[in-house]
């Protein structure tokens, strides 16, 4: 938000410039530090989806910053070792990348297939369910847009886009159990997601020095189910299991015809 000039240019920041611009005017507005509302937006952002986490927020960080180096942010192409060395830089371990990535059953894409903005990742882009951590492990036979695109790789569904990353990490020897137990236990993705957002949250920062605000963020409403499903039409045929030392979960398929997936609405 300081360096948007710089950092928006980016090639892995593409997209962020819209809500950078959004967002810039509430924090100069309030006094408020860009970290700080970054962290805040994102809190109250996320409470807002059923079954989802309440993120810690603190306050306190200060203006004063330098523009990030380019090339420290993954790719959805990048390989797996690049990506766990670059979020190892960072401190985070394989394992806790997977955490991180529940965030991708709230996400859609814009930029990696720009005919089609606003494909999302998983079939219930507004609930914070474990939906993304079984869909990408199903069999890929689908590009929801213009074919394959730097990044892309075959989706299970019509309307949903899966990134190359989010497919190889779920396959990884490395994170493939981690990614498979969150399908049968919703409290577990969340107590994790929740834990590694705090730890992503400081980053650069000491703790210490910030105040705990966090009961100014809402209580999300609970979630409907502790199981995921499996996606109308799929049956578990179409899983592509990888964790070697348990067995994938039984788990129901919903009724009805194929699964499509809608766009999100345009932001
Ligand atoms: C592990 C490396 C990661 C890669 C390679 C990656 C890649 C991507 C890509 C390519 C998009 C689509 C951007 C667009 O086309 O507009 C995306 C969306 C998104 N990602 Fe990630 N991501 C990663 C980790 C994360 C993490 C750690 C978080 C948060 C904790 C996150 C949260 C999101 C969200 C919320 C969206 C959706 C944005 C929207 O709907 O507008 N991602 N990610
Ligand atoms: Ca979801």
């Amino acid at each position: 938000m300081a360096f948007s000039q710089i950092e928006t240019n980016f090639h892995a920041n593409d997209g962020v410039d819209e809500i950078v611009e959004e967002q810039r005017p509430f924090a100069l507005k309030h006094g408020v530090s860009f970290g700080d509302f970054i962290q805040f937006a994102g809190a109250v952002g996320v409470s807002n989806c059923a079954g989802g986490p309440r993120l810690q927020f603190l306050a306190g960080r200060s203006n004063i910053s330098r523009p990030a180096p380019d090339l420290t942010v993954p790719e959805p192409s990048d390989a797996t070792n690049k990506i766990f060395a670059r979020m190892g830089d960072a401190g985070f371990s394989p394992n806790e990348v997977v955490d991180l990535l529940a965030s991708h059953t709230v996400a859609a894409q814009d930029r990696v297939d720009p005919s089609i903005p606003g494909t999302p990742f998983d079939s219930t882009p507004s609930s914070f369910d474990a939906q993304f951590f079984v869909e990408t492990l199903l069999r890929g036979q689908i590009f929801p847009g213009n074919g394959s695109n730097v990044g892309e790789v075959l989706s299970p569904l019509h309307g949903e886009f899966r990134l190359q990353s989010d497919f190889e990490i779920a396959r990884d020897a490395r994170t493939a159990c981690e990614w498979q137990s969150f399908i049968t236990n919703h409290n577990s993705m969340v107590t994790k997601f929740e834990a590694v957002m705090s730890k992503l949250a400081v980053l650069g920062h000491n703790p210490r020095t910030l105040v705990d605000c966090s009961e100014v963020i809402p209580v999300p409403s609970k979630a409907k189910t502790q199981v995921a499903k499996l996606p109308a039409g799929k049956t578990l045929r179409d899983i592509e299991a990888a964790c070697r030392a348990t067995p994938f979960p039984v788990i129901s398929a919903d009724p009805g015809p194929a699964t499509t997936v809608a766009p999100v609405p345009p932001s």
